[in-house]
C-alpha cells in the first residue's frame, strides 16, 4: 500500500517555475477523504502555487494532480472546469464575491453554473448562508458586508457543491484576529459536518494547530510533515 491508496487528491513530483522563478520543485502531497491538512511556510515558498495547481487553476511544468484517481492533466479543459467547480470548493483570501451579485446569488452561482434551476440553487444557498450564521445577510451586496461576513459567503460558496475538498487561501488573511479565527472555525466544522476533506494554506502557527496535518514548504520542496497527534 502507498500513501497515495485511498487520497482523494494527490499533487505527484510537481514542478512549476514562473520564468526563472522555480515556485515548486519536486512536491508529492497525498490529501485523505475528509482529513484537515495545513500548509505553511515562508513567504515565497509555493504555498499558494501548490494550492492552485491542487484546485487545477494553474498547470505544473511537469508533474501531475489526481482527483479521486482522475489525472486533471487527463481531461479537456472543459471537463477539468466541471470537476472542478463540482468537486473542489475553493475559499480565497479576499472572499472573491462577485461584486454586483447579492450574497445568496454568489453562493448559488457555482449550481447555477452546473445547470440547476435558480429556484433550487438560491434555497441551497440560503441553506448554506443560514448554517454559517449570515442568512439575514443573503440579500445583501458584498460591499455593505464586514469582512468576517464576506468571508463566511465565500465559504458557503466553497460548500455548496458539496465539494469532496476545499482549498482555502489564507482564509483568516483579510481579517482580524478574532474574525479570523471564527470564520476559520466555521471552515473546520462545516468540512467535519459534511465529510469534505480541507487543505488550508497560512502562515498563521494558531490556524495550522487547528489542523490534524501539516505540511511545511520551503523553496518550493516538503520540508516537513506533521502528522496527525503530532
Ligand atoms: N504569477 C506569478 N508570476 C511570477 N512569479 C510568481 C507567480 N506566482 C508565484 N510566483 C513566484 O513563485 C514563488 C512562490 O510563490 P507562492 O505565491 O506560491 O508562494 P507563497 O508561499 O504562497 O507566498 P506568500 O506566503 O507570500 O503568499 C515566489 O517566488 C513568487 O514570487
Amino acid at each position: 500500500m502507498t500513501e497515495h491508496d485511498g487520497a482523494v487528491l494527490t499533487g505527484t513530483a510537481l514542478h512549476k517555475s514562473f520564468g526563472a522563478t522555480p515556485a515548486l520543485r519536486g512536491v508529492d502531497v497525498a490529501i485523505a477523504p475528509g482529513e484537515q491538512v495545513a500548509v505553511t511556510g515562508p513567504s515565497g515558498s509555493g504555498k499558494s502555487t501548490l494550492l492552485h495547481c491542487l484546485a487545477g487553476v494553474t498547470s505544473p511544468d511537469s508533474g501531475f494532480v489526481s482527483l479521486a484517481g482522475h489525472r486533471l492533466d487527463s481531461l479537456s479543459e472543459h471537463q477539468r472546469t466541471r470537476v472542478r467547480r463540482v468537486r473542489i470548493g475553493l475559499v480565497l483570501q479576499f472572499g472573491q464575491l462577485v461584486p454586483d451579485l447579492t450574497a445568496v446569488e454568489n453562493v448559488a452561482l457555482p449550481l447555477l453554473l452546473e445547470g440547476r434551476r435558480r429556484p433550487d440553487a438560491e434555497q441551497a444557498a440560503r441553506g448554506w448562508l443560514e448554517r454559517l450564521g449570515v442568512g439575514d445577510r443573503a440579500d445583501v451586496r458584498p460591499l455593505e458586508l464586514s469582512g468576517g461576513e464576506q468571508q463566511r459567503v465565500a465559504i458557503a460558496r466553497g460548500l455548496v457543491t458539496s465539494p469532496d475538498v476545499v482549498l482555502a487561501d489564507e482564509p483568516t488573511g483579510a481579517l482580524d484576529t478574532v474574525t479570523g479565527e471564527q470564520a476559520l472555525q466555521v471552515l473546520v466544522e462545516a468540512t467535519r459536518e459534511t465529510g469534505a476533506a480541507l487543505v488550508v494554506v497560512t502562515h498563521d502557527h494558531r490556524v495550522a494547530a487547528h489542523m490534524e496535518r501539516g505540511i511545511a514548504l520551503r523553496d518550493g520542496r516538503v520540508e516537513l510533515v506533521r502528522e496527525p497527534g503530532a
